[in-house]
């Protein structure tokens, strides 16, 4: 079936849509109606259009129909909705971008957001293309009063506010802040599709129609579900991790474990959610290119939710190709820097870069930039001194002075680090953060993709998967 997967090798061209409705033939089960198309055509701003089969991804029909609206094929809805869609992908193709979303957003059931919707809090900060608040969704029959409005503290005292969100104002005025917005906002509707579990959970979109507080008319917002109080840097930060998420990880204190064992059970769960998370984003064709703890929020029940979309791509329709360089976070980022080598800095025209780019993901593997900043995050956790942001700064300068090879650093530096956890049982977490934190090697592999790293012994020892469990069946007694 056509998909926005990750073309195996024998794919190389985009697959376009059912010329007959699938349907027709009785004996066969209705497949998919959406399937990917090179983005052909261009939207109002001259930037790539978004047809939306694109951002459908292959499964409405049958995920909206069978599970959304629990409706199966002898349910006599079935075709007609089938029918809709497949009217609606044609005549939406067309479409400016944003038309097309309001109208998906209403078809599955997402509110129109508008300005008096929300109600905006404490500043948490700011980015080079947008401000970040916490917030709250009014509920319905409240009025908010000014004092509300003016104190955040007031704001989270008030038992009203229940739904909390996160907005993001993107800056008006600022050379390229609307575009990155727009990316954002694009990759954030994708991810929310294909890896649900793994991101943030994308409400919308909103343009301020008012003057008011930090509203500017015409500045566009984006609104997150509020996931949760601290990101993975936060419990950094603190001199107790990583036991300050034992108990959120796991759901109590792990016991009969010494303190070495119980550390390295709750690095490995977060090492594996990562890595989970970033298979199921680049299995979509999605590259994070900003992976590190500030951006990882942590959920009341031990979830590692990726945010910050502001720097992705997907190479597969050439979008957001270049990244700009100030995107890049340069202690998380990799040493080829650019997704795809320097060598090829301009994306070609839409339609060519849809038929060359699934050539480009198999010959440059763009998803090890991801790995790279995922084993420089096991390293911080694993190793104390490397946490703070000079002890980071100082590893970075010395891996870059050993031409990024991790087996020579360790023999090296002076920074006499605790690598204790990453030795444990002969040494697994150790061989694989020198398999993530590398250069690419010849024909640019040389590092673990994410399936990869998850099949590597590290983690098939599944001793925190068994620790979850038993802490999950220990609580429903
Ligand atoms: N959905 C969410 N739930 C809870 N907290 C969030 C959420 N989204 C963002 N945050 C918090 O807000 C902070 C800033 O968010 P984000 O990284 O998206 O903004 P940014 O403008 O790109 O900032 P920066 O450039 O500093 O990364 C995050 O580090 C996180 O603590």
């Amino acid at each position: 079936m056509a998909s926005l997967l990750p073309p195996s090798p024998t794919t190389t061209a985009p697959i376009t849509k059912h010329s007959t409705l699938p349907w027709t033939s009785s004996s066969s089960k209705p497949t998919s109606l959406i399937h990917f198309n090179p983005p052909s055509y261009k939207s109002r701003r001259g930037r790539p259009g978004l047809c939306c089969n694109s951002i459908l991804g292959n499964d409405i029909p049958e995920d909206f129909l069978t599970k959304t609206l629990h409706l199966d094929e002898s349910n006599l809805l079935f075709p007609v909705l089938q029918y809709a869609f497949s009217q609606f992908e044609e005549i939406s193709s067309g479409w400016p971008e944003t038309q097309s979303w309001e109208v998906l957003d209403s078809l599955l059931g997402r509110r129109n957001l508008k300005t008096s919707d929300f109600v905006v809090g404490e500043r948490l900060g700011e980015g080079s293309f947008g401000v970040v608040y916490s917030g709250a969704i009014v509920p319905k029959n409240v009025s908010v009063d000014d004092r509300i409005r003016k104190s955040p503290r007031r704001l989270e005292m008030d038992g009203r506010f229940k739904e909390k969100v996160i907005l993001k104002k993107i800056k008006v005025g600022t050379l390229g802040a609307e575009e990155c917005g727009d990316f954002e906002e694009w990759f954030n509707y994708r991810v929310s599709r294909a890896a649900p579990d793994s991101c943030a959970e994308f409400l919308g979109s909103f343009i301020a129609d008012q003057n008011s507080l930090q509203f500017t008319k015409g500045g566009k917002w984006l609104v997150w579900k509020f996931e949760g109080d601290r990101n993975l840097a936060d419990y950094m930060n603190d001199r107790s991790f990583p036991l300050n998420l034992e108990e959120i990880m796991f759901g109590r204190t792990l016991q009969g474990l010494d303190s070495v064992k119980r550390n390295a059970l709750i690095i490995k769960q977060i090492m594996r959610q990562i890595v989970t998370s970033l298979k199921k984003i680049h299995d979509t064709g999605i590259v994070h290119r900003d992976i590190k703890p500030a951006n990882l929020v942590v959920t009341r029940k031990g979830k590692i939710k990726l945010i910050d979309f502001g720097a992705a791509t997907d190479l597969r329709i050439g979008k957001n190709y270049v990244p700009n360089r100030g995107l890049l976070d340069p202690d998380y980022c990799p040493p080829e820097l650019y997704v795809l080598p320097e060598e090829t800095p301009i994306p070609p025209p839409e339609p060519i870069a849809a038929i060359l780019s699934p050539i480009l993901w198999q010959l440059n593997s763009p998803d090890l930039f991801d790995m790279y900043s995922a084993g420089i995050v096991l390293m911080q956790m694993a190793v104390p001194n490397l946490r703070s942001a000079a002890g980071l700064k100082n590893f970075n300068t010395q891996l870059k002075s050993v031409g990024y090879d991790l087996k020579k650093w360790r023999e090296y530096t002076r920074l006499k680090p605790d690598l204790s956890l990453l030795d444990l049982d002969s040494g697994r977490g150790w061989d694989l953060v020198t398999k993530l934190i590398a250069e690419r090697g010849f024909l640019r592999k040389g590092r673990l993709s994410a399936s990869a790293a998850l099949r590597h012994p590290y983690f098939l020892l599944g001793d925190d998967q068994a620790a979850a469990i038993l802490s999950k069946l220990s609580f429903s007694k």
